[in-house]
């Protein structure tokens, strides 16, 4: 019996990579029965018959699953925000942080095309910069454009599957050309003139990159909070985490309770004030969801 894990899943078959190689495998028979369907990120075992076909014969349990891409078991999400064309919005930054931790995914935060903007709005950045990075974030700041200007990123691919969100426009497909340049990924120049729809792909495919796993497929497109719960989401900001535990109530919602913690540290400016005014945006969004029935 050999293991391996899915990087590919086209016409029937799965990719399996063992070390070097990968095996085109197919399902076991009764995976139908058992309404089991592998993902691409799975780890499995599988075995070679004597005609050189593969089979899957279990699946190993997954760390966690995205619908869209489907793909299983992702260790860090790399949030992509361009600084400008389109504009760099803490909001938009906010919402996919949320949503990346609520998969229990680690973000990171890349941000692009910084050759198109001086050095004042460059120094407007290292702020935003500093903001997230003592929420415990990683933030790479850098250029598609420039030679070598996002290699800071390589470092925390190895040994991780990671997963690339960010709206439309950022340099997503660019980064990843530039990592990687025989990649050659389609980027928006073209099928943005031709009005094509977004994220058209329909199969994703994990790429091995500086001993890491990229998924050639951006995720969370749909940027809703469709299954979190008002009482989760605390617990999507780190320094809520931080602080909440101070709150005098438990399970305290850091809004109109009293005694809470977390206003105590946005009063006192630890908390940045649009951390928080997100916070709220976001609770009262989800607390005004209409039931899905
Ligand atoms: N000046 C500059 N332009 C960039 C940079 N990165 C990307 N671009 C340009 O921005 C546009 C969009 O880039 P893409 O890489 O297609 O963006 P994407 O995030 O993959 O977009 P979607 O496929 O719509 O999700 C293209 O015209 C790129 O050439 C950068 O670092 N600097
Ligand atoms: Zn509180």
């Amino acid at each position: 019996m050999l293991k391996g894990k899915i990087v590919k899943a086209l016409s029937g078959f799965y990719y399996v990579q063992d070390g070097n190689s990968v095996y085109p495998c197919k399902g076991r028979g009764n995976f139908r029965k058992r309404k089991i369907t592998p993902l691409v990120g799975d780890n499995v075992s599988f075995e070679m018959d004597e005609n050189e076909e593969g089979y899957i014969l279990d699946i190993d349990e997954r760390q966690n699953e995205l619908v869209r891409p489907p793909i299983a078991n992702i260790d860090q999400a790399m949030i992509v925000a361009s600084v400008v064309e389109p504009e760099f919005r803490t909001i938009l930054m906010d919402r996919f942080l949320v949503l990346i931790e609520s998969k229990n995914i680690t973000p990171m935060i890349v941000l692009t095309k910084t050759d198109l903007v001086d050095d004042e709005e460059l120094e407007k950045l290292e702020s935003y910069k500093e903001n997230y990075e003592k929420l415990g974030y990683t933030v790479i700041v850098g250029s598609s454009k420039e030679e070598d200007g996002l290699l800071g990123i390589t470092p925390y691919l190895e040994g991780k599957t990671t997963v690339i969100a960010g709206q439309s426009g950022v340099g997503k497909s660019s980064m990843l050309n530039a990592l990687k340049p025989h990649l050659d990924l389609e980027t928006n120049d073209i099928s943005k003139s031709l009005g094509r729809g977004k994220h058209t792909t329909r199969h994703v495919e994990l790429i091995e990159m500086y001993g890491g796993l990229i998924a050639d497929t951006p995720g969370f497109s749909s940027l809703e909070f469709q299954d979190l719960e008002y009482d989760e989401l605390p617990d999507c900001f780190p320094e809520m985490r931080e602080h909440g535990e101070y709150c005098k109530f438990r399970g305290c919602l850091h809004n109109k309770e009293p005694k809470c913690a977390v206003k105590a540290a946005v009063e006192e400016g630890e908390i940045p004030s649009y951390r928080y005014e997100h916070y709220l945006q976001f609770l009262e969004e989800i607390q005004n969801r209409k039931p899905r029935y």
